[in-house]
């Protein structure tokens, strides 16, 4: 008897980068078997000798822009974005336009994401109302929507109001939600710009200091502390913040820490050209920053990647600098940047691209799908990457509506090749499958 039509036979993968190849057998949903020369019976064989098989990226921070600014991102467009940079899900972030901080909203995110079907798109519901840090949202009704709300942020703007943030963690744990923080201290960053130090003085730019990020950190740790709750740091920038994980973390307190890639591979030399392609918030730092993020990274200190994924419009980036928006894309190149900054210098195997990829992000927020090992019996969201594909960015040729991408004309060793999701292709050979899976 054939195998059902939803077969798929990934042929001679590295599990996790470690050799012999083996085949993995997808049936359904599901992983139906793993071994060598398995009997294809059917089944859609994908060739992907020597390719490295990961289990499905997940993507805490992205911003599909969907509802209101459409002309940068949507679900769909940030959906094929993600599902190219070998995402199984992603996580959107509030700041939309009417904010996400209504059932309404968030369920709309969550639904239009499963009719595109390319990447389970969760979305994050606001903390207060309107990003306004005044007053708490509808936490408990967005959390019990259809679009089952399991992370909220301000996320482009900082809760800073420590009562308020204390009454959102308290509120948080007896839901079981994750509150994630864009640690930012906004009475220390009036009018800035770039980061605090030499190069933002010399090119006469207004600095964003470090303690405006690690001050938040200090404060939220102690305040997750109190109210017996955890606390996510969204894009953290800073040697200090990793210092401060670590001390955290020592005191048995409950905080987990992300980190972009291009917080893993830039640093703020990139501005002396004045081009508004690398101004992002929290911006980018010193190489003594960079490095120690790559170490927390490796340590575990930083629990995970994710992009801060970002479109802004052309006119928003091509300005002056100081009016420019903050913000670059991140879902395509996410993988590509992880190799060259942490596994090729060695500070990460390929199960470690996997931990923080994948398996700590599902963890982080509870996805119970996401994350899971290459099993048999366990959800096929897998990401296949060949480690050997020299590949150069283009940002005309990104799957987002925006181009903003501040690694334009960079060349990388890494490449996504195909991603499943719940046993369905959604990227076959770097192109974006249709939802029937052809
Ligand atoms: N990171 C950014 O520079 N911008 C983000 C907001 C954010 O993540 O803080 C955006 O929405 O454009
Ligand atoms: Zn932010």
């Amino acid at each position: 008897m054939n195998a059902p039509a939803t077969s798929v036979l990934l042929r001679g993968v590295l599990l996790y980068g470690e050799g012999p190849e083996t085949d993995v057998l997808i049936t359904g949903e599901e992983i139906a078997g793993i071994g060598a020369d398995l009997d294809a019976d059917g089944a859609e064989v994908v060739d992907a000798r020597g390719q490295i098989l990961l289990p499905g990226f997940v993507d805490m921070h992205t911003h599909l822009r969907e509802p209101g600014r459409e002309d940068t991102e949507t679900i769909e467009s940030g959906s094929a974005a993600a599902a190219l940079g070998g995402y199984t899900a992603v996580f959107a972030m509030a700041n939309t336009d009417p904010v996400a901080d209504s059932v309404v909203v968030t369920d709309h995110v969550w639904r239009r994401g499963q009719e595109v079907g390319l990447v389970d798109v969760h979305p994050v519901g606001a903390i207060t109302v309107g990003l306004k840090g005044k007053q708490l949202a509808e936490m408990a009704t967005m959390a019990a929507g259809i679009g089952r709300v399991k992370m909220f942020s301000d996320d482009g703007h900082c809760v800073d109001d420590p009562l308020i943030m204390r009454r959102a963690l308290e509120y948080s744990s007896s839901l079981g939600v994750l509150i994630a923080q864009h640690a930012e201290e906004p009475r220390l960053t009036v009018g800035a710009v770039a980061h605090e130090g030499p190069t933002a003085a010399r090119l006469g730019l207004a600095g964003w200091p470090r303690a405006a990020e690690e001050s938040i950190v200090a404060r939220d740790a102690l305040l997750a502390r109190d109210a017996g709750a955890r606390v996510h740091i969204c894009h953290a920038s800073t040697a200090g913040t990793v210092e401060l994980m670590k001390w955290a973390r020592g005191q048995g307190i409950s905080i987990t820490a992300e980190v972009t890639p291009h917080h893993l591979l830039l640093d703020d030399s990139r501005l002396e050209t004045y081009d508004a392609i690398n101004k992002v918030n929290p911006p980018l730092r010193e190489k003594s920053d960079v490095d120690a993020l790559r170490k927390g990274l490796a340590d575990g200190v930083i629990d995970c990647v994710a992009t801060d994924h970002a479109p802004h419009a052309e006119q928003d980036k091509c300005c002056e600098f100081s009016i420019a928006r903050p913000g670059m894309l991140g879902l395509e190149t996410a993988l590509s940047i992880v190799v060259d900054t942490m596994v090729t210098p060695g500070l990460l195997d390929w199960r470690g691209v996997a931990r923080v990829m994948s398996e700590r992000p599902a963890e982080i927020v509870g996805l119970v799908d996401q994350g899971r090992p290459i099993e048999v019996g366990e959800i096929a969201n897998l990401t296949l990457v060949d480690a050997n594909s020299s590949w150069t960015v283009s940002g005309e040729k990104l799957a987002s509506v925006a181009h903003n991408t501040p690694f334009e004309d960079m060349t990388f060793s890494s490449k996504v090749t195909t991603t499943v999701l719940r046993g369905r292709i959604t990227v076959r050979d770097g192109v974006v499958a249709n939802r029937a899976g052809e």
